[in-house]
């Protein structure tokens, strides 16, 4: 069997007293687009800031397609193919759209700008500065930043936070598309169970920093302690 793409085995990070990871386990398959679901302070952004080095665990360790990256920073995981996105838009606010595409691509050594412009929809716009740009253009953008390369496995916090639920439902298949012609392995962090649902094929369900559940739509949507603990109503 191959390995996954990417791999964690006991996770655990503390702010303080506060622990915010306790031992995950996490595996996703290649290309897969996996939903990382949970209440308000669960500890998802957390698995993620762990997971792509920006913030240290305090136990654990971490695997890229095999790969021991437990030790390395940010850019190197990059580097080794882990991507990222941030929950705020992570755009330099007066740099044309094109601009930002082409710097983000030189620093992985890509040339795939040109193409993401276009497939993103943001061609058009890329003489123009970010901040000049509607929101949904910026979520585009912020996308768009994070598949260039394209990264072998993209951690992607909130992308549709802020869309309305047509935009959102719209950035999620445009994702879909671009991650399975691209062959990017996902990790979701979306609030938009609606997107969650759509495009996700296995979603694994965070509580208090620790694993409460891991399934497919359907089986979370029937999950009882998911239910109890996060979906409630969302989940007819
Ligand atoms: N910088 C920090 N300092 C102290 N505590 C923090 C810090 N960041 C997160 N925490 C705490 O760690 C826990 C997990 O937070 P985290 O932001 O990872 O949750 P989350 O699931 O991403 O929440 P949300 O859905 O609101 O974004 C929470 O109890 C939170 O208060």
């Amino acid at each position: 069997m191959s390995a996954p793409a990417l791999s964690a085995r006991g996770l655990a990070r503390h702010y303080g007293g506060v622990a915010a990871l306790r031992g995950v386990d996490l595996d996703l398959a290649p290309g897969e687009i996996r939903g990382l679901i949970g209440p308000n302070g669960a500890g998802k952004s957390t698995l993620v800031d762990v997971l792509s080095g920006r913030a240290p665990g305090s136990a654990g360790s971490v695997r890229l397609f095999g790969q021991d990256i437990t030790g390395l920073g940010p850019a190197a995981r990059r580097h080794a193919g882990l991507a990222r996105s941030f929950q705020r838009t992570s755009i330099f606010p007066a740099l044309p759209v094109g601009a930002q595409l082409e710097l983000a691509a030189r620093r992985v050594g890509a040339t795939d700008a040109p193409r993401l412009l276009e497939e993103l929809d943001l061609a058009r716009l890329a003489a123009v500065p970010a901040q000049e740009t509607a929101y949904g253009d910026q979520r585009r953008l912020d996308l768009a930043l994070a598949l260039v390369g394209p990264p072998r496995v993209l951690l992607l916090d909130e992308p549709a936070a802020g869309l309305t639920a047509e935009e959102s439902l719209a950035l999620a298949d445009r994702l879909r598309e671009l991650a399975r012609a691209r062959g990017v392995t996902v990790l979701l962090v979306e609030h938009d169970m609606e997107v969650v649902f759509r495009i996700c094929e296995r979603i694994t369900v965070l509580e208090l920093g620790a694993i409460l559940a891991e399934g497919t739509p359907q089986e979370i949507r029937r999950h009882p302690e998911v239910v109890r603990a996060y979906l409630g109503s969302a989940a007819a």
